[in-house]
């Protein structure tokens, strides 16, 4: 289904496979593909929706300026995030989750400023990195309801030298993208593993320590 020529079927499904993994529950997270660059044109879920629930039918179509232009419903207060992303990465597709873990992380070491993943293999999952011998820094941006603060910050970590793979919104979630669909989500679930691991490290040090 994740290789199927319909972008709608594609998507929808990607949809509720996160949701079935726990990384988007009830209504948490969105996620968007680029259907056309010029004029942009992002299919979308629209906001509010149960993400277990998404079909093709149900997605919309929103343009440069976050405007509805084709299907029903409003679009995510969140779709100018996916914007900021597409014009500073050239993403095919922005997918944004809410695990567990990248919730609980991302507040814990929101004063650190970021989340440092080095030395697993796993790192090899992410496009370009060729050894476990890698570092990856992630991000964590302060949460907010003023979306265009939040994308103008996300702008500047995406203008860096070093581009992220991913950025964290502090006690909210992880937003990854791919230059398509199949490549993000393949980042996703590789910096979602990662997470994982991170806290369960920190949580081993801790019963370690006490001992
Ligand atoms: C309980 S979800 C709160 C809003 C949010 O952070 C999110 O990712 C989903 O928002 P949308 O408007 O796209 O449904
Ligand atoms: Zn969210």
């Amino acid at each position: 289904m994740l290789h199927a020529p319909d972008p709608r079927a594609a998507l929808s499904w990607v949809i509720r496979d996160i949701h079935s993994k726990g990384w988007a529950t009830g209504t948490g997270g969105n996620f968007s593909a680029v259907l056309q660059p010029e004029p942009l044109r992002l299919l979308m879920a629209p906001s509010g929706v149960d993400k277990g629930l998404v079909n093709a039918s149900d997605l919309i179509e929103v343009d440069a300026k976050g405007q509805v232009v084709r299907g029903d419903g409003k679009a995510s207060a969140e779709t100018q995030l996916h914007l900021a992303i597409v014009a500073e990465t050239g993403a095919g597709a922005v997918l944004h989750s809410h695990s567990v873990t990248n919730t609980l992380l991302s507040v814990v070491r929101a004063a650190q400023g970021e989340i440092v993943l080095s030395g697993y293999e796993m790192l090899k999952g992410l496009q370009g990195i060729t050894t476990h011998e890698a570092t990856v820094s992630l991000p964590i941006l302060p949460n907010s309801q003023d979306m265009a603060a939040v994308a103008q910050k996300m702008r500047s970590q995406l203008r860096s030298s070093q581009p992220p793979y991913g950025i964290l919104l502090a006690g909210h979630g992880l937003y990854t993208w791919g230059d398509n669909l199949v490549q993000a989500r393949r980042h996703l679930e590789i910096l979602e593993f990662l997470l994982e691991v991170s806290y369960r490290q920190a949580l081993l040090g801790r019963v370690k320590s006490e001992e």
